[in-house]
């Protein structure tokens, strides 16, 4: 009894948002697990709405998949540097268009695959011949004919496939869309860039739901000056809790009891959960009452892949004067590509970026081995390619704080399985790039996703305090819960 008296008072002392100051400040309470966009951009919009907020970040930095690394002496982004749709509709346009920070168009085509304007490649094969521009843009062409032909494949089916085996079908059907030689391994190429947007390998994409995602105009811009302005600039102000990792989520009627790995609690009337989807599908966080059946389908059906980034910092630019080198190989694999920063930034920089089978071949290794490996990718274009002076590599697919890059469409699964996600249960909000149906895998469809869990928070939490059986103590707590201020605004 003793016990269990002294264990009420810690909770209590842990408590955020204790009976005292829910009296005094009269207004609902809110803890969002996860500081990255979509968290802070949640608790952003409740903090400005006059909640109380919390945030709960397992991590000792906020931003989550968006990290931008000074250690060179100037910023690189380890996660997310594009902004996909560098336009006003884009919902981060008025925060990044406020903050001045530049940013360096490298395509101005809307498309998918297309986030670098074709003229700006130079690829090579892996005898370090440049393939010849020509062949670069035809290749280019073949490729969107092949995608057009596997729409109509899929259209003539009910059953799903992978991208692969679009392409087989695709190939017995128009022979003449089958390149050889050096084509082929141009196509390949193009595949493995595919094979990077979707942070997956062709085996696993859905021929169904590929190209189902809103792609905003004004094509692809880099963050020249990286993210992390935008997402400091978001979270001023709000209390966030770095290293403190959810472990455990009670929701009842009147409010949600979160607990952290360190046995802290804290009380709220309601969360906001906007952990990455890996972190979902872990289960290392416990949901009680368990999630409904539908929920925790969503989360085991949508696909989460691997794009990591190896960034290599050289003493001087040896490099052709083109935003994007590559190599080409026979199989989608065994291809590479390389970012040269020094076109946006001025800075000697490549980015390797290795992305599905490959990105996680590469986890295994350390990251002296990884370095080198890019450098011998490099060294198939450049023979007399220098060693890096310094170097970066990410691991988004092992960081448990993550465990993968975002998520994907795998076959046979259908594409409202985000909107499934993002669906709130109880007094339960998610939010993340996972959540979001429009803009998945981005920085912004993320950012969209805080500013929807928030109004359906905001909404929520709202009607419930005018009823009367919420003025009842929160969670167990004692003392007279009140009407919120914000509903005199309203
Ligand atoms: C290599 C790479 C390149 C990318 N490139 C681009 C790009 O160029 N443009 C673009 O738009 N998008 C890009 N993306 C995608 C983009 O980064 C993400 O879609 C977006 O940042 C996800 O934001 P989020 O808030 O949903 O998740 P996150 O940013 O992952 O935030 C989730 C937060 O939850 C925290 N967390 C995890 N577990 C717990 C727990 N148990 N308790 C408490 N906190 C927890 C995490 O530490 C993290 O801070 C890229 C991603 C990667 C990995």
């Amino acid at each position: 009894m003793e016990s269990r008296k002294n264990s009420d008072r810690q909770m209590r002392r842990a408590n955020c948002f204790s009976a005292g100051e829910r009296m005094k400040t009269r207004s609902p309470s809110v803890i969002v697990i996860g500081g990255g966009f979509a968290g802070i951009s949640a608790a952003r919009t409740l903090q400005d709405a006059s909640f109380q907020v919390m945030v709960l970040e397992s991590r000792d930095r906020i931003g989550g998949r968006v990290h931008t690394d000074y250690s060179f002496g100037f910023p690189v982004d380890l996660g997310a540097s594009w902004l996909h749709g560098v336009c006003k509709e884009n919902p981060l346009a008025p925060v990044i268009g406020r903050l001045g920070l530049p940013l360096y168009r490298t395509s101005g085509d809307n498309s998918v695959l297309y986030d670098h304007d074709l003229e700006s490649y130079a690829l090579f094969d892996m005898e370090g011949n440049q393939v010849p521009q020509e062949l670069v843009t035809n290749v280019g062409v073949t490729f969107e004919q092949i995608l057009e032909e596997i729409n109509k494949v899929r259209d003539e089916q009910d059953a799903d496939m992978s991208i692969s085996q679009a392409f087989s079908i695709v190939f017995s059907r128009k022979p003449e869309l089958r390149l050889e030689g050096i084509a082929h391994n141009v196509l390949q190429w193009y595949l493995c860039r595919m094979e990077g947007w979707f942070a997956a390998d062709a085996d696993t994409i859905s021929a169904k739901c590929w190209d189902q995602e809103e792609l905003l105009p004004g094509g692809h811009g880099l963050m020249v000056r990286g993210y992390r302005p935008v997402i400091n600039t978001l979270s001023k102000g709000i209390d966030i809790r770095l290293g403190h990792r959810v472990t455990k989520i009670v929701r009842r009627y009147n409010g949600v009891k979160v607990t952290t790995e360190n046995g802290e609690t804290f009380v709220a009337d309601a969360a906001v959960i906007a952990v990455p989807l890996g972190v979902l599908k872990s289960g290392t966080i416990k949901f009680e009452p368990k999630l409904p059946e539908w929920k925790q389908d969503a989360i085991n059906d949508l696909g989460v892949g691997i794009e990591n980034k190896i960034i290599l910092h050289f003493e001087k630019v040896f490099w052709p004067k083109v935003e994007f080198l590559g190599v080409v190989a026979e199989t989608s694999y065994g291809c590479s590509y390389f970012l040269n920063l020094h076109k946006a930034t001025g800075h000697p920089v490549l980015v390797y970026m290795p992305a599905g089978r490959l990105a996680k071949d590469i986890e295994k290794m350390s990251d002296e081995a990884a370095a080198n490996f890019a450098v011998l990718q490099l060294q198939r274009i450049l023979p007399d390619a220098l060693p890096p002076v310094q170097y970066l590599v990410s691991r988004w697919g092992s960081d448990v704080n993550s465990l993968g890059s975002y998520s994907y469409d795998i076959v046979g699964k259908p594409h409202d399985l985000y909107e499934r996600l993002r669906v709130p249960v109880d007094n339960l909000f998610f939010a993340g790039e996972a959540t979001s149906s429009s803009f998945p895998g981005s920085v912004h469809g993320a950012y969209s996703t805080g500013l929807m869990a928030a109004e359906d928070c905001r909404m929520r939490v709202l009607e419930r305090y005018g009823e009367l059986d919420l003025f009842q103590p929160v969670m167990g707590e004692e003392g007279p819960a009140s009407v919120p201020l914000l509903i005199s605004r309203l």
